[in-house]
């Protein structure tokens, strides 16, 4: 079997299209979607994340604001810069991007952001709103692949069973929770698991998150099961892989998500998607 695969390109394309309209049509009612992006440091990944970002904003109709501080900005300035944008009514979204320098608190800082405004869903406010099933911004990661699941017909999943590898407060957790919302039996699995194999080979689904190549190989993976690939890492060829030995998994298989065009793609689209329905909300509570 070779495995079909998830394109989060094409899908995010998809979904661009319908935030585009939905943008447009409350810009005409006076509240255009507005996302602050918040840059310290100078890492050349981070750089392209955010220009990626801003560019998705202006595609869509948003308004954008990016702001770029040096390595050796204080915690104390960039928690005054937070408050001033959850004051600010022309932005619906905020978010720092991450890694923060290590001077800095990124908790404290991501504590900081007003829930209302955490279009990265990474507040304690948005993770607890998603454990009890309340109204919350979901972690853009762990959405997009909710969204890729979807459109394979995976909407459902009672009867699933998924397997997340992986326990970060970014995707592993919140991932984990998604799937159990949409009625997955959920198994995470992490460096302290004693057989990664034994529980993977069980799974209808599994989501790789680690940060590490060939986390997930062939031989660990259910006949036409659905891999999910979340990481990000570099071959020797210094080439970008996740941490899936995509070659080798794509024989076993039903579906499975490359990388690059996988799930990065969708990340950025669900930011769009959460800043949309901040502007959403603000414009419903103005009625
Ligand atoms: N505040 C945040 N910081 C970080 C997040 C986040 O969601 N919020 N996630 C990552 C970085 N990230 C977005 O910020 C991100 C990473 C990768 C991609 C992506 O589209 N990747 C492409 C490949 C890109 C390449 O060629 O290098 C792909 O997979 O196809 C988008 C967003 C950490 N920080």
């Amino acid at each position: 079997m070779t495995a079909q695969i998830i394109d989060g390109k094409a899908l995010s394309a998809q979904l661009r299209t319908e935030v585009t309209q939905r943008a447009a049509a409350l810009t005409a009612q006076g509240v255009q979607p507005g996302l602050a992006v918040i840059l310290v440091g100078d890492s050349p990944a981070s750089q392209v994340y955010v220009r990626n970002k801003v560019q998705a904003c202006a595609d869509v109709g948003f308004h954008s604001v990016l702001e770029k501080y040096d390595a050796d900005l204080t915690e104390t300035a960039l928690l005054a810069r937070i408050e001033a944008l959850n004051n600010d009514p022309r932005i619906h979204g905020i978010l720092v991007q991450l890694p923060l320098p290590a001077h800095i608190d990124d908790h404290k800082v991501i504590e900081a952001i007003s829930p209302l405004k955490d279009v990265d869903g990474f507040h304690v406010a948005s993770a607890g709103a998603l454990m009890v099933g309340e109204v919350g911004f979901k972690a853009c990661t762990p959405y997009g692949c909710m969204k890729m699941l979807e459109s394979i017909g995976m909407k459902d999943l009672r009867g699933k069973h998924a397997v997340v590898i992986g326990r970060s407060n970014i995707v592993g957790k919140p991932m984990a929770m998604m799937l159990l919302a949409a009625n997955a039996t959920v198994t995470v699995c992490h460096s302290g698991t004693a057989d990664l194999a034994a529980m993977t080979r069980q799974a209808d689904v599994v989501v790789a998150a680690v940060g590490k190549r060939n986390v997930l190989t062939a031989d660990m993976v259910k006949p036409g099961a659905v891999v999910i690939d979340v990481g990000m890492n570099r071959d020797d060829a210094g080439k970008l892989c996740g941490d899936v030995d995509y070659a080798g998994c794509r024989e076993v298989a039903g579906f499975i998500t490359p990388v690059p065009g996988g799930v990065g793609p969708m990340t950025i689209t669900m930011l769009l998607v959460n800043t949309l329905e901040a502007a959403e909300r603000t414009a419903a509570a103005r009625q």
